[in-house]
């Protein structure tokens, strides 16, 4: 009798196994951080084969306790980093680069010259997308451009849920879901395939690439070597910002979410339909699963709890990124600090990828406290930015806000947020919505699950508690800062 399903959730900071059961709780969880290397300002890369190598650590420690049976898995589901690219050589199975994570900036002077072709607009319309180095295509690009490479008639491409696919079936399976290809401006996300055109302006052999499978159905089955001799399907591969969508039970036209992870990302479904954005929004496949298509507008911040993490690791502030909840309150305000957290250029909608991070308004009076505080509220006001756009874009009033992620533990973070709005914010109980999104996809394949069982969880509510003349100060005051980041 099948009792689990299993999410993996390779996320940028980390990865993490965890197990669920019928009725949708976490039995297990386990965790891994993942490095990141930093090999020139703005450019930010992974070790390929430590993604995998974690991923697999991370499903054996699931089942060490002794607990769990691997016969009782009735499916595994993927969910991951978006656009981070991997090329690899389907021979030796190495790859023939680090990851290029989806923050980096190594490939804007590619952009450039795609820019020059005048070709933006054409990209727009058939990709969603708009011309940055954020999505794989530059990067493989790049790739090709700068590596020797031997024999290139092997090579083989893949976002993170392609590579680990690829991994643990032990090289027979090459696939991407559509939810990952609509991030990589290859994929036309009208007729869902790969267009021989963007394959052509960028230079993107069409023998390096995945088959396009749907969201949630059997892939493949986990080599038994990695799985305790037990064959398990794969039945999900989903982009994570999406799955969370999925576990925010956002199934209906017009239902969004805010995820604070290592960056930050809005997504509102559209429907059967892609609405494209007249001012820098991304249109993108929600998820397919048969004849069933969602489309979704997405904000995407490039830096959000990774902002935390600097704090962290690069200043050492604290010891853990939980601790900035107790720094902030710690005071009653910035004192005037604003901490624009540009490190990798500026995303939705500014699509800036030269400008650099910045802090304003610093004093002899300025403490840890202060930049916490304001490191904090900078993830609350590039939401405001997003949501701005979002009720034009759509000609509708967001309401509330749902919101996920690693950073939404954070409770001075969510009723920050809340105010600067000036709408309610939930906070769902359920601390794994990215994973919790890819194991329904997984267990709807399998049917362990039918779309019945999925209802929204118990939720904390922050409710707006500024007066809006103090809001519109500090959001102009955000504004000037944004405008003075760009022009520096
Ligand atoms: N309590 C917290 N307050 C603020 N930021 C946090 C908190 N807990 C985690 N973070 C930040 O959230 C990020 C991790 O979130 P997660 O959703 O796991 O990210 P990812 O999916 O990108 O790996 C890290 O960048 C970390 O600094
Ligand atoms: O690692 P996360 O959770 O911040 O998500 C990364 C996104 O998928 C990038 O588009």
């Amino acid at each position: 009798m099948k009792k689990y399903i299993i999410a993996i959730d390779q996320g940028t900071t980390s990865t993490r196994a965890i197990c669920f059961d019928q009725n949708q709780n976490v039995i297990r969880i386990v965790q891994e951080e993942i490095q990141n290397v930093f090999p020139q300002p703005g450019w930010v890369e992974q070790d390929a084969q430590s993604i995998w190598l974690s991923t697999l650590s991370c499903i054996s420690q699931l089942f060490a306790p002794g607990d769990l049976k691997p016969e009782e898995v009735a499916s595994i589901g993927i969910t991951n980093q978006r656009e981070t690219t991997v090329v690899w050589n389907k021979k030796t199975g190495m790859p023939v680069h680090r990851a290029i994570v989806w923050q980096s900036r190594q490939t804007a002077d590619i952009v450039e010259r795609f820019k020059k072709q005048g070709l933006e607009e054409k990209i727009h319309e058939k990709t969603g997308l708009v011309l940055d180095p954020y999505f794989s295509a530059t990067k493989i690009r790049w790739i090709l451009e700068e590596c020797s490479i031997e024999d290139p008639e092997d090579l083989l491409f893949g976002t993170v849920d392609t590579w680990l696919v690829w991994k643990m079936t032990n090289g027979k399976v090459h696939v991407t879901d559509v939810t990952n290809a609509s991030r990589t401006l290859l994929m036309n996300i009208h007729t869902l395939d790969w267009d021989p055109e963007l394959l052509a302006w960028f230079g993107v052999p069409s023998n390096m690439l995945p088959m396009i499978v749907d969201t949630s159905g059997v892939v493949g089955y986990v080599d038994p070597v990695y799985f305790f001799n037990t064959p398990c399907p794969i039945a999900c591969l989903v982009g994570d910002q999406q799955s969370a969508l999925f576990g925010q039970s956002c199934f209906q036209k017009g239902e969004g979410k805010n995820t604070y992870g290592t960056g930050g990302f809005l997504l509102m479904n559209t429907g059967n339909q892609p609405i494209l954005s007249k001012q820098g929004l991304l249109s993108t496949v929600a998820w397919k699963i048969q004849d069933q298509i969602a489309y979704a507008l997405e904000g995407s911040i490039f830096v959000s709890g990774s902002l935390i993490q600097w704090l962290r690791d690069g200043l050492k502030f604290f010891k853990s990124a939980k601790d900035s909840e107790q720094l902030a309150t710690d005071v009653d305000s910035c004192n005037g600090v604003m901490i624009v957290p540009a490190f990798t250029g500026l995303g939705a909608p500014y699509w800036d990828d030269q400008c650099r991070g910045a802090i304003f308004g610093l004093t002899r009076g300025t403490d840890i406290r202060h930049l916490t505080r304001a490191a904090l509220e900078s993830m609350a006001y590039q939401s405001k930015d997003l949501i701005q756009i979002m009720e034009e874009d759509l000609n509708q009033k967001i309401e509330y806000l749902k919101v996920d992620g690693g950073a939404s533990s954070n409770r001075f973070l969510n009723q920050f947020q809340s105010d600067i709005l000036e709408i309610p914010v939930y906070k769902n109980e359920m601390l794994e919505m990215t994973a919790l999104g890819a194991a329904r996809l997984a267990g709807l394949a399998v049917d362990f699950f039918t779309m019945n069982d999925f209802k929204d969880g118990e939720t904390e509510q922050f409710l707006p508690s500024r007066d809006h003349e103090s809001v519109e100060k500090l959001y102009a005051q955000w504004k000037k800062a944004v405008a003075a980041t760009r022009m520096y």
